[in-house]
């Protein structure tokens, strides 16, 4: 067996590197022929690397760095016939995808024994246009502020935080008349966003969808048909205190395998896929039942002390603007 750990330096707090020998010494102990990969700056380095490494034949790919070297390392192989399995080192700053999988996320060599020691479950994954997610979808207004928020505000918390503290100074969300169509289904009306999901974890906020099972062939499908903040952000209360938000009647609930999401006045509707801009509607997204391989488990996810401390400091901030 043959394992390729494409790491990338600059995540996080730069620790990677310090760890690599005992990361390798790990995977070798284990059985891996163990080989390693640093990228750089250049774009699509990780990608690239990774296409490469699963053309040459190796068995499992790991990608070790934050949310954003995993994407491009799953984009580098999703499209291949044959894909190796991927292994994930979390060494980013909010690491969702790790998270979901329930891989050790503050001990690097933690982390390594967990991969060597897991089992590979087939994940569903996202896919666009030549470009697949793993994580989640988002379109609409919420997408707009992520750009121009801070870096570090582009996991939900983020933007939540962003939300409430501004909540009084932002500018009216206008809504866009959209046409949002689904499995058996099609929605035409005002909305402000929506997010396709595929893992139950976004920004460190779970579940995101009660009601999911993880890798079943269908996305959480949520469409956002309001466009009110308060509406919102009593939204995002539900969301994080009890998971009503699916049964609200300001939200469309669905899942499926398919989405296309269109705009039907004219206004931008912005896409951004696990965190980065991915294009314009009209977008369509298909789901890929169990295309990848992915080391970790994604059942059972309990929150962990730091998420729950977060979500009591966002249900505060929420009773102090008085949301309820
Ligand atoms: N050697 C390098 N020097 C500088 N930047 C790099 C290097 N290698 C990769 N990058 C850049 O790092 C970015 C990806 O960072 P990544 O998501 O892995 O970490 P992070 O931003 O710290 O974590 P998170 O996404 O969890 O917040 C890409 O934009 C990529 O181009």
């Amino acid at each position: 067996m043959r394992a390729r750990i494409i790491y990338n330096p600059s995540s996080g707090r730069e620790q990677i590197t310090k760890y690599l020998l005992d990361i390798l010494r790990i995977f070798e102990q284990a059985g891996y022929e163990t080989s390693t990969y640093e990228t750089t700056a250049e774009y699509l380095s990780a990608s690239n690397e990774a296409k490469r490494a699963a053309q040459a034949g190796f068995d499992l790919i790991v990608a070790a760095g934050g949310d954003g070297t995993v994407s491009e390392v799953i984009n580098g192989v999703a499209g291949l016939e044959k894909r190796p399995t991927i292994g994930i080192i979390p060494a980013g700053t909010t690491n969702d995808y790790a998270r979901s999988l329930q891989i050790p996320r503050h001990d690097l060599l933690e982390a390594a024994r967990f991969l060597v020691s897991q089992e590979a479950i087939p994940m569903d994954i996202g896919k666009t246009g030549n470009t697949y997610f793993m994580n989640i979808a988002a379109a609409g207004h919420l997408s707009d502020i992520t750009y121009e928020a801070p870096v570090k505000m582009k996991a939900l918390f983020g933007y939540l935080a962003y939300l409430i503290k501004g909540a009084e100074k932002l500018p009216r969300v206008k809504p866009i008349q959209m046409r949002v169509t689904y499995d058996g289904g099609i929605y035409e009306g005002e909305a402000s966003m929506l997010f396709v999901t595929l893992t139950n974890t976004v920004g460190g906020v779970s579940p995101i969808d009660p009601g999911a099972t993880i890798g079943d062939g269908t996305f959480t499908l949520f469409v956002i048909k309001t466009a009110n903040i308060l509406d919102i952000l009593q939204l995002i209360g539900m969301l994080i205190r009890n998971g009503k938000h699916c049964d609200d009647p300001r939200v469309l609930y669905k899942h499926t395998s398919f989405v296309k999401a269109e705009s039907l006045d004219g206004q931008r509707l912005m896409i951004n896929l696990d965190g980065e801009y991915g294009g314009d509607a009209p977008i369509q997204f298909t789901n890929l039942h169990h295309h990848l391989r992915v080391i970790g488990n994604p059942m059972n996810y309990i929150d962990s002390v730091d998420a729950k401390e977060k979500k009591n400091e966002f249900v505060k901030a929420l009773e102090d603007l008085d949301v309820k």
